[in-house]
């Protein structure tokens, strides 16, 4: 079965975000990921990691405001700066947390912005932060996101649109992050399309659609998704990142099947 992980922006948000380590533990995950550290001292959420025996997997570069509804900056032309400084900020938490992947938002395209404009912004800050990402030894993911249901006007839609992107990289340390829910809702075939992308896939998240919920609560039949994982050989991390519909421990029979 594929390596799992906790996503704890998602799950066990039960309890505050420090304390989700020990329950994401105590329930059997060996590695956990989460939308962003930087509201905390990179320190402390080393000593979680360490105190738990936990891999930090992955996290997002900074994203703009969050709060305001940014989600991603990449492809802002008048915030190429502030997406650098990210850059800096992502690697400095990486070194301490150790994950080896980081996660880059393409953002929302602005209605007034060209799209040609925003485009050559997207490849020119991916291309930046995968040089530096280089020099620190680290992997950088772009995730294709459902435009339909949760982010509409996301640059990156489709697996088409991040494969194009990579075309137009000099760089071998850039991937595909497969989410099963957001290509489930833009492409389906979920199966074939990742046995056809393996060698470009970083990182895989997964929860069933409809609803973003726990698998067996929507349409995706997720023993056969981690079957054909195992069965391609695909060796990278799978996320659980899906919004419990009880409490995240009785939503882990998947999990439990699995081990
Ligand atoms: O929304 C998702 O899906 C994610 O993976 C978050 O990290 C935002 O990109
Ligand atoms: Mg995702």
């Amino acid at each position: 079965m594929p390596r799992f992980v906790a996503n704890l922006s998602m799950l066990f948000t039960e309890v505050p975000f420090l304390e989700r380590f020990a329950r994401a533990r105590a329930a059997g995950f060996t590695a956990v990921e989460y939308l962003f550290p930087y509201d905390w001292p990179a320190e402390q959420l080393a000593e979680q990691l360490r105190e738990q025996g936990l891999n930090q997997v992955l996290f997002n570069l900074p994203p703009g405001d969050w709060q305001a509804g940014e989600r991603g900056i990449a492809c802002l032309p008048d915030r190429v700066e502030e997406f650098r400084a990210g850059v800096d900020q992502g690697i400095t938490y990486a070194r301490v947390l150790g994950n080896r992947q980081l996660n880059c938002l393409a953002g929302l395209k602005p209605a007034d912005l060209d799209g040609q404009i925003a485009w050559e912004t997207l490849v020119a800050n991916v291309q930046y932060a995968a040089d530096r990402f280089a020099d620190a030894g680290l992997t950088l993911c772009l995730e294709a996101i459902n435009s339909r249901v949760d982010m509409p006007g996301f640059m990156l839609d489709t697996t088409g649109k991040v494969m194009a992107l990579l075309e137009e990289l000099d760089a071998d340390n850039v991937r595909l992050q497969y989410d099963v829910y957001h290509m489930q809702i833009m492409e389906g075939d979920v199966i074939r399309t990742m046995e056809c992308l393996l060698p470009w896939i970083g990182h895989i998240q997964f929860a069933d659609n409809p609803g973003r919920h726990e698998p067996g609560s929507g349409e995706i039949n997720f023993s056969n998704v981690f079957a054909a994982l195992d069965r391609m050989g695909y060796q990278g991390w799978v996320s659980a990142e899906y919004r419990p519909s009880l409490v995240t421990e009785d939503t882990l029979s998947w999990f439990r099947s699995a081990n």
